[in-house]
């Protein structure tokens, strides 16, 4: 049985995002971003869906508001966006929209919840791909202007800040290998956007602690390497995959150096931007969910790897193999890797999609999820008596959302959404997560 005994102070969250679930992608002055071009490109989406309307967070965030003080959570961790503060990505702020997100926090810290803010969640404005995108270093500079101006607004109630979603997701998959926007194929010549990215979480700390911001993190994704293989080859072929997806992102935020694998990547002047990325951080946000699968490549193959599946687990409705050890294998090599200069820890993300659906009695009856949270949980546990220090804890998702590529067809909500009716419905899995939050 897993022991699920956590800290008193332990801090229990949901998480979500601004593009996945507000919707109203036309009000308020938003501006065009990235992934509203990509919805609207053909073949991109799943089943053509967009975001439009999305789970209407933007009119219904009471109500899910009044969710979240139901299910007992110490905080909630959503994303601004950043075209509806500045709707081209640069100069004055757009009133209504910083006006939305005072209503939101304001809410959010009435129901006493401690608002978690990313600021950035994937939704470039389209103005600045335009120019370039995190391809352009400008875009570095842009975002920390954007980081004053909410730092200033919204430093009086936030309580953590994240200044970059998942960094290693937007460069691989929207610059690489053209799975999300911006749709770009450059496979290892997309490396300059994650050093433009780490440089603009380096100024935007600066700028959030000028405005008086505390408490700032990361949301990096991460995952353990397996070798297919016992072999050096297979062995050669992980750690340059780890360097990749991995070291490329927290190296520099928390050693102030890069993996030597990538090093011939980078921009050429990139060296003299590692003091600006390193900064001193509160604590050093995790998300998780499974392992990454490699080998040697194969004839004819340019990359110094090779992707394969994971086989042998259960897996997800979005294909994910459920391997909770996985998460404390990946906690354990932090800890060893970094030691006294990684920060306290935070999971930012953890969580599963199953095909929930509204049974004849009303509810949703999750049990697969239930047994997901219970097991991701129990390795967490473990990890911690190991010696990693773990704060907290955030599900994704709150809601069932818009899952980028794939549409709406993976649910990884703890409330059931239906998209015809926006009838929000708590799954067996937000009673059982619920019950684990008041005993704690
Ligand atoms: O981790 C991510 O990819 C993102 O942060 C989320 O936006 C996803 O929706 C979630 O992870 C499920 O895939």
């Amino acid at each position: 049985m897993e022991n699920l005994n956590f800290p008193s102070d332990f801090l229990w969250g949901v998480s979500t995002s601004a593009f996945q679930i507000e919707g109203a992608t036309r009000e308020g002055g938003r501006g065009p971003s990235i992934w509203d071009t990509f919805t609207e490109t053909e073949g991109k989406i799943a089943q053509g869906e967009d975001a439009k309307v999305a789970a209407d967070h933007y009119h219904r965030y009471p109500e899910d508001i009044a969710l979240m003080s139901e299910l007992g959570v110490g905080a909630y961790r959503m994303s601004l966006a950043w075209p509806r503060i500045q709707p081209d990505g640069k100069g004055a702020p757009n009133k209504a929209g910083l006006d939305f997100y005072d209503r939101l926090l304001d809410a959010i810290c009435d129901a006493g919840i401690a608002p978690t803010v990313t600021l950035y969640h994937w939704d470039t404005p389209q103005a600045l791909e335009d120019t370039g995108g995190w391809l352009n270093r400008d875009t570095a500079e842009r975002f920390a202007e954007y980081a004053s101006i909410v730092g200033e607004r919204f430093a009086d109630r936030v309580k953590m800040w994240i200044p970059l979603n998942e960094p290693m997701v937007m460069s691989i998959y929207g610059y690489a290998i053209g799975e999300y926007a911006p749709g770009q194929f450059l496979m290892l010549d997309a490396i300059p956007t994650a050093h433009h990215q780490n440089l603009a979480h380096g100024l935007a700390v600066q700028a959030l602690r000028a405005a008086g911001a505390t408490n700032i993190g990361t949301a990096n994704n991460h995952s353990p390497i397996w070798p297919a293989n016992d072999t050096d080859e297979d062995d050669k072929a992980a750690i340059w995959l780890d360097a990749l997806l991995n070291r490329l992102f927290a190296d520099p935020v928390l050693l102030g150096s890069y993996p030597e694998q990538i090093l011939d990547h980078l921009p050429a002047n990139y060296a003299a931007d590692l003091a600006t990325i390193h900064q001193p951080l509160d604590f050093y946000g995790v998300n998780y969910y499974e392992p990454q699968g490699v080998a040697a490549p194969g004839e004819g193959n340019p990359l110094p790897f090779e992707l394969r599946p994971i086989d042998g687990f259960p897996m997800t409705t979005n294909d994910s193999p459920i391997v909770p050890h996985g998460l404390r294998e990946l906690l354990l090599s932090f800890h060893n890797r970094y030691q006294e200069n990684l920060p306290p820890i935070h999971i930012t993300e953890n969580g599963c999609s199953f095909a929930d659906t509204v049974a004849e009695d009303g509810g949703v009856h999750d049990p697969e999820r239930i047994d997901f949270l219970t097991g991701h949980l129990g390795a967490l546990r473990e990890a911690m008596d190991a010696g990693v220090d773990v704060r907290g804890y955030f599900v994704w998702s709150l809601l069932d959302n818009f899952e980028w590529s794939k549409g709406y067809a993976p649910r990884f909500g703890i409330v059931h959404v239906d998209y015809e009716t926006q009838k929000r419905t708590p799954k067996d899995s937000f009673r059982w997560y619920q019950k684990l939050i008041s005993n704690d």
